[in-house]
């Protein structure tokens, strides 16, 4: 899947039960819209909206389960029993959180990807981190990969985007690991996305830029209503 998705644009598809378009017949349209515009993958959560968009697409698909623990922050792939599901769910590579966070039950990362190696050794892996440090250590585990997906979602990033100074992040993590650095996270514009590609990234996620229109439309409302004070203002000189 690494080959497939060198140097462009992957889009994730998902919806939590939360969320309007929360339903795996949906995703999979999402998914049929996005290789119909492009696209060269698919990142998507849960066994089901997995088969229904690799039923629809013939990307390959990023798959994470999300999950929550009461016993951890961790949320993404968080421990074996997703790992089990996401082995059934004909995912290309899986994804998982690969920060320092304490996963449930105390489990540990290296003991996950020891079983993913020995269970499904032809899958490919992604960390998930938030970090240069969890990126390095990423790599000393032999993930095939790195995503910068939980920059700015753990308490030490809270509040950062990616696009912070630059992408002052992103190239921080390329200069210190050799492995293939996707930028995830917050990549709300097509310039944001090509800028990533030119500093090197391996490829580009983009999420709820493409597939959340409530987060589409609130971003639309609120430029608008800037708009309408500095109307307002002008109007009123
Ligand atoms: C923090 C978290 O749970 N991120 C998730 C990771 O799978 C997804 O909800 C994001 O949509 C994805 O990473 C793409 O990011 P953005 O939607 O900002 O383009």
């Amino acid at each position: 899947m690494l080959k497939q998705i060198n140097q462009r644009l992957v889009v994730s598809c998902q919806a939590l039960e939360h969320e309007p378009l929360h339903s795996s017949y949906i995703m999979s349209k999402m998914a049929l819209a996005a290789q119909e515009g492009g696209a060269a993958g698919i990142r998507a959560n849960s066994q089901a909206d997995i088969q229904a968009i690799k039923a629809e697409v013939a990307l390959p698909v990023i798959g994470i389960i999300k999950r929550n623990y009461e016993d951890s922050d961790v949320f993404i792939t968080a421990t074996k029993r997703e790992l089990n599901e996401l082995f059934e769910s004909g995912c290309d590579m899986i994804a998982m959180d690969a920060t320092f966070r304490k996963r449930p039950s105390g489990i540990q990362l290296a003991d996950l990807v020891t079983y993913v190696r020995k269970q499904n050794p032809a899958i490919q892996l992604m960390a998930d981190i938030s970090s240069v440090e969890e990126a390095r250590y990423a790599e000393k585990l032999g993930f095939d990969c790195v995503s910068t997906t939980l920059y700015g979602y753990t308490d030490q990033t809270k509040e950062q985007k990616l696009y912070d100074s630059n992408f002052s992040f992103l190239k921080h993590v390329l200069h210190h690991v050799s492995l293939p650095v996707i930028a995830e996270g917050n990549i709300i514009t097509p310039e944001m996305a090509q800028k990533a590609l030119i500093l090197d990234a391996h490829a580009v996620v983009v999420g709820g830029a493409i597939t959340r229109p409530h987060q589409i439309t609130a971003r639309f409302v609120e430029q608008i209503s800037k708009q309408n004070h500095t109307v307002t203002a002008e109007t009123q000189r």
